[in-house]
């Protein structure tokens, strides 16, 4: 049975009899300058992106699918939650360990109350495609970060299989979707690099008969096609002429159960490994890291501004390259990401600015206008965090630019991380090499991506007073 604690954050308020208005307690954090170099060897928990894709694809195929390595961040057990309150059977049978059955595609049931997807965009985004190929009508909400970010994106190309949307102004949620039990499929080409809506897209296809076709300009991460093909769906997938990639999924495939699991997330490796980076004499080793090359630009850049990162044991598990990264601590020096990386490390920009701004040298993010639509405006709060903390910056255009201050981040600032766990992890990592204390206002959302977080970096040395 899933335990109390194993709940989104809404549900959790629910059952505590408070309503979604209510602020969740605040948990501040103040971190000082590590004592000592990090060192030992640890696991990161399970990937998100996929983490989600294992519920909902299960979800969908007929049978009964085993999940392990799963995700229990508050993102993913919105997912479940939401899954459920849709006629699946999702159930935690251990730690990580999680037995899903479905009803199948097109056999979804209309949920009775409104659906809530907590802080995750990729939760409501990915939804938002099963519920417009479903004959039902359903509304959607999130936490107040989640309610600020656009949907209009999802919503464009999802109305052209024939369901009506209705959100607020800016197509922002709460939203009520009207879905359609035989959409049509969908041929579209994402005017921004975003998985989330090629997913949605993709999702839409599922129910819809014929051929659903997605044109990606820059290829974003690809878990989506490579689950669906796990599943038994008919996916093929091209290089575009301008360097981007077409995408083809045959509609009302016969999804049957498969067991998934789920490697280590790279977007959670990154804060223990650029802390061994940044603290001197650091040698740590994180095992079993997910290294699908549409998600390791952070590890290709820090490798470029010096760092000594090796990957150990490179293998396939469940179906993903998979490694065991050492990391040794090394002196940075700045550099400049070229635009078309950023969708393979979009999530890793605010730690990457963290090590850019102990290098030495002056560096450039290039083309990160993504940035702005994530939990928080991360290009601003990014910023923030550095100035606040004395670092001096930049935003160009789409560009941020960080001067590095080749181990001196005076530090001593207050950091607003407005509901962002990845602001949070970013600022922790600035406060170990930082000169003076860095307070983070709220560390709470860590638990949507990392729920072991503190106590993990603690195992290796950070020494995070909680
Ligand atoms: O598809 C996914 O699982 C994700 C895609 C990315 O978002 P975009 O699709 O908006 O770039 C990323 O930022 C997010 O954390 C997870
Ligand atoms: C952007 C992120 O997630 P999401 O879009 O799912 O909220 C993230 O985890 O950094």
């Amino acid at each position: 049975m899933v335990s109390g604690g194993l709940t989104c954050r809404l549900t959790r308020r629910n059952e505590q009899g408070m309503t979604q208005q209510t602020t969740p307690s605040h948990r501040p954090l103040r971190v000082s300058r590590a004592q000592a170099p990090l060192s030992g060897s640890i696991r990161v928990p399970g990937d998100k992106s996929i983490s989600h894709r294992a519920l909902m694809f299960a979800s969908l195929a007929k049978g009964t699918t085993h999940i392990s390595g799963l995700l229990e961040g508050e993102d993913v057990l919105c997912t479940a939650a939401a899954m459920r309150a849709l006629g699946a059977d999702a159930v935690q049978e251990g730690p990580g360990q999680w037995r899903v059955s479905g009803p199948g595609v097109g056999q979804l049931k209309e949920p009775d109350n409104v659906l809530d997807m907590g802080n995750s965009g990729t939760a409501a985004r990915l939804l938002s495609g099963i519920l417009a190929s479903h004959g039902m009508t359903s509304v959607m909400t999130g936490d107040a970060s989640l309610r600020r970010r656009p949907m209009k994106r999802v919503m464009d190309p999802l109305a052209g299989t024939g369901a009506t949307f209705l959100a607020r102004e800016g197509g922002r949620l709460p939203m009520a979707i009207r879905g359609l039990a035989d959409p049509k499929p969908l041929d579209y080409r994402l005017p921004v690099a975003s998985a989330q809506v090629k997913s949605a897209v993709l999702l839409a296809g599922l129910n819809a008969v014929g051929e659903t076709r997605v044109e990606e300009p820059v290829a974003t991460r690809d878990h989506t096609e490579n689950m669906l093909r796990h599943f038994g769906a008919d996916v093929s997938v091209e290089k575009a002429p301008d360097g981007g990639r077409i995408i083809r999924l045959q509609g009302r495939p016969n999804l049957v159960a498969r067991d998934v699991v789920v490697p280590g997330d790279p977007s959670s490796a990154a804060f223990p490994l650029v802390a061994a980076l940044l603290v001197a004499g650091s040698d740590i080793t994180i095992f079993g890291v997910g290294l699908n090359p549409l998600r390791t630009g952070l590890f290709t850049t820090l490798q470029e501004m010096g760092a000594q990162l090796e990957i150990l044991n490179a293998r396939t598990e469940g179906g993903e390259p998979v490694g065991d990264l050492r990391v040794r601590a090394s002196a940075l020096k700045g550099v400049e990401v070229p635009p078309e990386r950023a969708p393979s490390m979009i999530d890793e920009y605010p730690v990457l600015a963290v090590a850019a701004a102990y290098a030495s040298g002056v560096s450039r993010f290039c083309g990160v206008e993504e940035l702005r639509v994530k939990e928080s405006d991360r290009l601003a709060a990014t910023i923030a965090l550095l100035e606040n903390n004395g670092v001096r910056t930049a935003v160009e255009g789409n560009d941020m630019v960080v001067y590095g201050t080749a181990g001196h981040i005076p530090g001593g600032g207050k950091v607003e991380t407005h509901m962002d766990h990845r602001l949070a992890m970013s600022a922790s990592v600035m406060g170990l090499v930082a000169e003076k204390p860095v307070e983070i206002d709220d560390t709470s959302f860590i638990e949507t991506s990392f729920p072991q977080y503190l106590d993990l970096m603690n195992s290796i040395g950070a020494g995070f007073v909680a």
